[in-house]
């Protein structure tokens, strides 16, 4: 598991561990490990390779330029270009023109340093890092327009610059959308987007910052232990699961088992006009490998004959015994479809809302009050940015996290917010970023597949020996899902049902 902290957090962290410290050895070691990944990126042979650095006026400058020092011992041919000249690090500055490192300021050679950053074969960025408070000046933005323009990787150190390092706004891809041309003057104005690095990779120190799990512009994220996370006492700003986290939250057959030890989920889905919601939502439960799944919706006979193994019937009130309830993709929002909502809202078991069920609830406020009288077990609330909007208009959509997190202490219900980067957080503050994923997901019904991801997860937490809670099935749901999309898109396959292959095997 990835723990991520504000950025109080791990200045705190860092104070408490370099108390003594008064020369530039944390630094130094940064910025090994730093020359380690750049090495992994650069083509061999190493000797003779072209790196530019681009560099700050901070501590974050310091470590591209110690690296920069590295990397000259290996024989590459490294520039540093200076965003800010005087206040460039003493002491990475002195190692660096030591090992013959070329120098360029940026500020009265702007040209040269964009046509370097166009020729290079690797590009490290160290203009900011913890200290970063963005939008980035007119120098920074035009020497990132102009690394993004390049078809060098970049290698952001501690994060990409110009984002958010807390994650509270959100920086668009510097090399689109902004109409700008690298190396001029960029637009300002509210109209133009905020610009940031576009990094391969990411490489960060101790633990990284809320903001670097959030940021799309992360790209491969590198954790180098310096000794400077915070300890298990603080508890992390959000957190981020791996591959191996997943794995051991995957439901566990033994000897004694019965389909009420590996949960029984019930999915009130689809509709006349959206058949294809039931299937899919339906589907990825099965995928799943659940105890069993139960159906109860108009889409009974079509969901049998695809999978004889599901029980269906017409109504909730008719299905028999869940451990967890899903209800609304493609279910309508019609008065048959409020009703059944309200069956399940009415069951004491865990329930997930998704799609048109979100619809009627953000209509009807009512009914999540109602049913906080009537169980206590919890509930998920799974809406796209559209979704989520007519829910909670109050809101504001561009501090994600933020707005998640009051969403599920007002709503008193785990909320899932999808997208790009998909966070999910719990009604006690608890707050998870998901890393797994691609744009290939981004078409239509692969929400419904999520929904019965999570459906099945929340029914085996809900089990005797269930660990689950609520949350984790959600966090857990979320990178089952996005992994098996990065599989299918690897494989080539088209639509949402192609999930369902890869949801049975994804890590
Ligand atoms: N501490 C440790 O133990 C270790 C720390 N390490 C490294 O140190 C990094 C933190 O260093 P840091 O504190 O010097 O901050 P950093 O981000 O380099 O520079 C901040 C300066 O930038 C400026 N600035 C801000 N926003 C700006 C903008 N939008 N556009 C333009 N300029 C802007 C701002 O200047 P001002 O606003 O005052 O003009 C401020 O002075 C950390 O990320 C890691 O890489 C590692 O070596 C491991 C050990
Ligand atoms: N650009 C994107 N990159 C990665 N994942 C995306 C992107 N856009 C959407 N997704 C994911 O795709 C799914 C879409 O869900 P949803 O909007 O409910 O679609 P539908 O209602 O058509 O099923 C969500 O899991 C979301 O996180
Ligand atoms: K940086």
């Amino acid at each position: 598991m990835i723990s991520a902290y504000t950025v109080d957090q791990l200045r705190s962290a860092e104070r408490a561990a370099l108390v003594d410290d008064r020369d530039d050895a944390v630094m130094r070691r940064a910025a090994y490990a730093v020359a380690a990944v750049a090495l992994r990126m650069l083509p061999r042979p190493v000797p003779g390779r072209r790196v530019v650095l681009l560099v700050g006026p901070g501590n974050n400058g310091g470590d591209a330029l110690y690296a920069g020092a590295v990397l000259r011992r290996r024989g590459a041919d490294v520039l540093a270009v200076l965003a800010d000249p005087e206040r460039a690090h003493a002491g990475g500055l002195a190692a660096f023109q030591r090992r013959g490192g070329k120098l360029i300021d940026a500020t009265d050679a702007m040209t040269a340093a964009v046509s370097a950053l166009t020729r290079a074969d690797l590009i490290i960025d160290g203009l900011l890092g913890l200290g970063a408070r963005p939008p980035l000046r007119p120098t920074m933005a035009r020497l990132v327009l102009a690394a993004n323009a390049a078809p060098a990787p970049v290698l952001a150190i501690d994060l990409p610059s110009g984002i958010d390092p807390d994650g509270h706004r959100a920086a668009e891809p510097a090399s689109e959308g902004n109409g700008a041309t690298p190396g001029a003057e960029p637009q300002s104005g509210p109209e133009s987007e905020p610009v940031a690095v576009d990094a391969a990779s990411t490489i960060t120190f101790g633990a990284p910052s809320t903001g670097l799990l959030l940021a799309p512009q992360t790209g491969r994220l590198e954790i180098a232990d310096l000794g400077l996370a915070p300890d298990q006492r603080v508890l992390p700003d959000a957190i981020a699961l791996d591959d191996i986290d997943v794995a051991f939250h995957r439901p566990r057959l033994g000897r004694d088992s019965d389909k009420y030890s590996s949960g029984v989920v019930g999915i009130v889905a689809g509709s006349a006009k959206y058949p294809g919601a039931a299937l899919l939502c339906v589907g990825a439960a099965v995928s799943l490998r659940p105890g069993l799944v139960r159906y109860a919706g108009p889409q009974a006979a079509a969901v049998v004959q695809r999978w004889p193994e599901v029980v269906a019937s017409d109504d909730p009130v008719d299905a028999g015994r869940v451990q967890a309830w899903v209800a609304g993709p493609g279910m309508g929002t019609d008065g048959p479809a409020l009703r059944r909502l309200n069956v399940v809202l009415g069951a004491d078991v865990p329930v997930l809302i998704d799609a048109d069920g979100l619809t009627m609830l953000a209509h009807n406020p009512a009914l999540l009050v109602r049913r906080e009288r009537r169980s206590h077990a919890p509930v998920v609330l799974t809406p796209h940015a559209g979704e989520f909007a007519r829910l909670w208009p109050e809101l504001d959509l561009g501090d994600r996290l933020t707005a998640c997190r009051a969403a599920a202490r007002q709503s008193d219900a785990v909320v899932l917010l999808k997208g790009d980067r998909t966070v999910i957080a719990a009604p006690d503050g608890r707050a998870a970023v998901n890393l797994t994923g691609t744009p290939w997901l981004a078409s239509a019904g692969t929400g419904d597949v999520l929904a019965g991801v999570i459906g099945s997860l929340l029914a085996a937490g809900n089990t005797p020996g269930g660990t689950l809670d609520a949350f984790t099935a959600a966090v857990v749901g979320a990178h089952i899902h996005g992994r098996a999309g990065q599989r299918a898109a690897a494989a080539g396959k088209v639509g949402a049902p192609a999930l369902w292959e890869y949801l049975s095997a994804a890590g």
